[in-house]
Parts: structure tokens; C-alpha cells; sequence
């Protein structure tokens, strides 16, 4: 069945290829759309059986487009000018709010950033320093591709399209860096950093970098907020005055200087607080709730028109921000998963009828597991929240443990924490902030596992490994501590360019900013459909669960 479920014979016999494509639903393959391509020819026929958009010209248009988005307004895409219009339409929406659009006669400086010549101790009494022959600056005009694959028909392999033709569309986000003008004077700034949700390997990384570039600017108010939001709200929590010397070698330590908290104050509260100790930059580094937080800040600020800037940088080890292409913290932890399935490999390896089982992070995204299982070649059976599957039944994932036990004496299982939750009673429970609390499915599947088994009278030893914490607890490696470094560095010039409400980014291996609203409209996960997936199953061996 697997192998027919996009084979040529599928499409050809109406039997097999519907059997197909319900084996290609349960994947989430785009095979139906693959039959209808090959029966009807390319084009919006194709497309719409691809994805079951709507009738006639207009399309409403649910799929995520080539920037990843869900769109919002419908594209008519019998008008000739559509493409041009959502150009227009993709270039506001990643317009960077900038300090000018509420201070229309906020007048630049010279930016004090420059390599050559800045020492961290000169004071500016006699002007600021400048080096007019250096070129080290991003024009505000420079921008960065955000897709470069030019898919060409919505049936190709995790095909991001726009229309039914998956016609080409440039679409350019801002690129990052330090800029020739600034807007704020560096003995002017009182710059504030804050580390907020869970924890993951980098922010120490993170924080340092900021503090150091923004001293090479000639910053010389930077304090840190502890424990994440609440200690903009707990008066008892005092700030923590940093400088090159304190964060020297914050790096070299995993969790955050600074501490991490769930919850906190409401945003009036917040700037309430930055007003009163003349906070005006602000550094956010967190993950989707800490960024809907940053951005409802920027709005506060704004409605209260004052000369702030927030900035973003995007902190989660479940990789689940839009848009780019990771964030820190994610390389590390998928590198330290290793050594948990390594573990369990050996365990299951070494015993009679051994059964490993992992679970690891990721509440709604299977990144972590995904990239783990395909990192350490030792998983038979990766589960995630993105891909259904049943445990129980011919197709289960305990009647493949059984084969594999058969034919291997062997397996090992890596589950994201995300995955099978509708095998489990929901706890209703939710942390500070809000998120749900989730039930244990490593737990579920370690206890099904052993009552299987005993069951049909088969033997196995079930070891269970959870290392959730080990994994987002230690230091950044080298990948994370260029990327920590970099980040850290363009959330500095961003805010010094006057840039506010905007996040920093990896994109195709280049920098660059985004509007804070488009990278959390909702959270990135792993597509049925992608290589990636496609990989991770040909690497495991492992069949449909359903
Ligand atoms: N919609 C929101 N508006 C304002 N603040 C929010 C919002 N969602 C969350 N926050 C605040 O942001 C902070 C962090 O949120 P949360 O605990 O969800 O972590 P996170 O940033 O999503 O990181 P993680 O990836 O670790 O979950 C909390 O202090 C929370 O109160
Ligand atoms: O136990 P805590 O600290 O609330 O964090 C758990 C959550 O943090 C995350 O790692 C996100 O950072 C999720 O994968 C996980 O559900
Ligand atoms: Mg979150």
C-alpha cells in the first residue's frame, strides 16, 4: 500500500488510487492532487484538487502561501494584475514600523557604530566619532529573498504556492544590519533585556551580544530584567546593571543570567514601569507568547507616543516560529536529544527484546523529534503532533514494535511531547501564561507498550527516557553561538536604525528583519508533505500508523 500510494498504477486504477489516496491523506501527501494533475493536466484543476479550494475565479485562498502565511484577503487570480497586487500587499505587510511613523520629524544621526575607530569608554562632549570612509552599513533598501524554490506544480514535495499555477513570486523581507543613521543617541538610551518563557541554549549567548554591541554604539545605561515580564511587575526584583565585563562569559554557562518566568504583568503595567525608570529600548527574547507580549508593548508605546524600541529575538528550542529558518537554541538541542537516544538505542540494543522509548520537547511542533530521530539513524518509529496515528489496531504503532521485535530483537521510539494527545484525558490544567499543560504521552506509550506485550505473550524490556530538561538546560553549541551572536548583534542595530515591534531572523542563511506580527500569526510546524518528513520516514523504515 505504501509503496502504490503515489506510484503511476494508483493513478491509473480508480481502486488503487483511491486506496492511494487515503494511504496519501494519512501521510498528508498531495497524491490526490497528483491524480487530478495527471488525468485533467496542469493548472487550476490540478490545484484545486491539490488543495480543495474553492469554485470559479476567485479563490479563496486557505493554503499557506510562499512566505509560509495563511493569507487573509482572497486573490482573484483571473485578474491579470493579481500578482503585482500581492507584491504591493506582502511588501506592507513586512514594512518595518519605524519610530518616524509616529515621529514623522524624528531627525537621524550619524550611526556611532563603526569598527574602526569606537572606544567603549569615549565620552561624546566633543561630538560623535565617525568614520565617513567606511562601508560596513545596510542600505535601508537592501532586502533578502524570503523563498527560493520555484515549486512548479503544487503537487512537488512541500509546494508552497500562491495561485493554481504556483506561479513565481518575489517576495523580499528587510534585510538586517547596522545602518549609516541612527535614531537615538547613544548617552540618551537606557537600553533593557529581557528573557522570558522556557529556557533554551543561547540566551546567555544572546544577552551578551547585546550588551556588547550595544556598548561599541556607547551605550552606557543596559540593565536586565529578572525573570522574564514579572519583573517588570514585582518591585521587589530590582534591575541587573550589565556591562561587557559582567556578561563576559555568560556564554559559557546554559539557562539565562537574567532567570526566565511564565505569567506577569498585563502590557499598561509593563510600560508603565519602563516609563517610570526611562526605559526606551527594549530587547525581547523569547518565543511566540513573549513576542505577542513585545509587540503589544510596541503598541502601548506607541499609544502613549513615546521614543521606545522594542525588538525581538525569536528563543525556542521547538523551532516553531514562522519563517526562518531556525532559531537558536534548536541545533543544540536536537544535538544534546542524541545522547538520549543514543542511550535508549544502546539499552534496547543490549537487551532481550529491548524497547527504547524517548520523549522529547515540542508541544506543538515535531521539529526536535523530527531532526533528532534523522540526526541519530538509531529511531525505527518518530511520532509527532503534525502526522495522526493510532497506537492499537493492524496498522498501530504497537503491532509494528511487534514486527520489528520479530525481525530486529529491537526498537526504539522518539516521540514529541506534542504527539498523540487524543489517546490521553485532557488536564484542562494551564501554566502562567496560559499555554495548556499537556498529558504524558512517553508515559502512555511506555505503559500500552508493556500491556501489549504481556498480553500476546511476547517478552520485551521497556526502558523510558525523558530528558526534556537536560536538553534546553545546556550551553549553546558552536552553530547556536554564531547564530546567538549574530542575532544578538542585528536586534542592537535594528533598534538603533529606529525600528520597533520588529524581530530578527535567519532566512536562507542571511539576516533579516521581521514585523513581529507576521512570524507568530501561528505556530510553525513540521508539513506532512515536506522532504524533510519524507526523509525522516525513509530513515526510520517506519509505515503509516493508521
Ligand atoms: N498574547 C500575549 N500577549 C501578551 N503577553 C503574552 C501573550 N502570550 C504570552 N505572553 C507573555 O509572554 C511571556 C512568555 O510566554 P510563554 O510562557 O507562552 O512563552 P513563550 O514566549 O511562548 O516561550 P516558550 O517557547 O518557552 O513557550 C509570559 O510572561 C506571558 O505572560
Ligand atoms: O515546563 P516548562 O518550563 O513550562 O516548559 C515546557 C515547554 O517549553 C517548551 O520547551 C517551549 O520552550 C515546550 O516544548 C514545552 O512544552
Ligand atoms: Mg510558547
Amino acid at each position: 500500500m505504501d509503496a502504490l500510494s503515489c506510484s503511476p498504477a494508483a493513478i491509473t486504477n480508480p481502486r488503487r488510487a483511491t486506496l492511494a489516496a487515503a494511504a496519501a491523506r494519512r501521510r498528508g501527501l498531495s497524491c490526490l492532487g497528483r491524480r487530478h494533475a495527471e488525468n485533467e493536466g496542469p493548472g487550476s484543476r490540478a490545484f484545486l484538487g491539490c488543495r480543495g479550494i474553492g469554485q470559479g475565479g476567485v479563490v479563496k485562498n486557505e493554503i499557506k502561501n510562499a512566505g509560509g502565511q495563511r493569507d487573509r484577503a482572497a486573490i482573484d487570480f483571473s485578474d491579470p494584475g493579481w500578482k503585482p497586487k500581492f507584491q504591493r500587499d506582502f511588501e506592507s505587510r513586512f514594512d518595518l514600523p519605524h519610530l518616524k511613523d509616529v515621529f514623522p520629524d524624528a531627525v537621524p544621526i550619524p550611526s556611532t557604530f563603526c569598527l574602526r575607530m569606537r572606544s567603549p569608554t569615549e565620552e561624546f562632549a566633543d561630538g560623535y566619532p565617525s568614520d565617513e570612509k567606511w562601508h560596513g552599513y545596510i542600505n535601508n533598501s537592501d532586502r533578502v529573498l524570503l523563498k527560493v524554490i520555484h515549486y512548479s506544480s503544487p503537487t512537488s514535495a512541500g509546494a508552497q504556492c500562491i495561485d493554481p499555477d504556483c506561479s513565481w513570486v518575489e517576495q523580499w523581507v528587510h534585510r538586517a544590519g547596522p545602518r549609516e543613521e541612527i535614531y537615538f543617541r547613544p548617552e540618551e538610551v537606557k537600553a533593557a533585556i529581557v528573557t522570558c518563557g522556557g529556557l533554551c541554549p543561547g540566551l546567555n549567548d544572546v544577552i551578551r551580544q547585546i550588551v556588547i554591541t550595544l556598548e561599541i554604539y556607547g551605550v552606557k545605561k543596559i540593565v536586565g530584567i529578572p525573570f522574564g515580564y514579572r519583573g517588570f511587575g514585582d518591585e521587589g526584583l530590582t534591575e541587573m546593571p550589565l556591562s561587557r565585563k559582567v556578561v563576559q562569559n555568560v556564554h559559557l554557562s546554559g539557562g539565562s543570567l537574567l532567570g526566565v518566568s511564565r505569567g506577569g504583568p498585563s502590557i499598561p503595567e509593563i510600560v508603565d514601569t519602563m516609563e517610570r525608570r526611562g526605559i526606551n529600548m527594549l530587547f525581547v527574547l523569547g518565543g511566540n507568547g513573549t513576542h505577542a507580549g513585545a509587540n503589544a508593548i510596541h503598541n502601548e508605546c506607541r499609544k502613549r507616543r513615546l521614543r521606545v524600541a522594542v525588538v525581538g529575538v525569536p528563543k525556542t528550542i521547538d523551532n516553531d516560529i514562522l519563517l526562518m529558518d531556525k532559531t537558536f537554541g534548536f541545533d543544540t538541542a536536537v544535538e544534546e536529544a542524541q545522547r538520549a537516544i543514543n542511550s535508549a538505542y544502546i539499552e534496547a540494543h543490549s537487551a532481550y527484546h529491548g524497547i527504547g522509548i524517548v520523549k522529547l520537547m515540542g508541544r506543538s511542533s515535531g521539529y526536535i523529534a523530527m531532526h533528532a530521530s534523522l540526526a541519530s539513524g538509531q529511531i525505527d518509529i518518530c511520532l509527532i503532533p503534525e502526522v495522526p496515528f493510532h497506537l492499537h489496531g493492524p496498522h498501530g504503532v504497537l503491532r509494528h514494535l511487534k514486527y520489528l521485535i520479530e525481525t530486529k530483537g529491537s526498537a526504539v521510539v522518539c516521540v514529541a511531547e506534542g504527539a498523540g494527545q487524543n489517546f490521553l484525558e485532557k488536564t484542562n490544567a494551564k501554566d502562567a501564561s496560559g499555554n495548556i499543560v499537556l498529558s504524558d504521552i512517553g508515559v502512555h506509550i511506555q505503559q500500552e507498550t508493556k500491556k501489549y506485550f504481556r498480553e500476546i505473550g511476547v517478552p520485551v524490556d521497556v526502558k523510558y527516557i525523558d530528558p526534556t530538561y537536560m536538553i534546553r538546560a545546556c550551553r549553546a553549541n558552536a552553530s547556536d553561538g554564531i547564530l546567538c551572536t549574530v542575532l544578538g548583534q542585528n536586534a542592537v542595530h535594528g533598534a538603533f536604525a529606529g525600528y520597533s515591534g520588529i524581530t530578527v531572523g535567519i532566512c536562507n542563511t542571511h539576516y533579516v528583519y521581521f514585523p513581529i506580527p507576521e512570524v507568530i500569526q501561528y505556530p510553525r510546524s513540521v508539513d506532512p508533505n515536506s522532504r524533510m518528513w519524507h526523509r525522516c520516514l525513509t530513515s526510520t523504515g517506519q509505515p503509516d500508523f493508521i
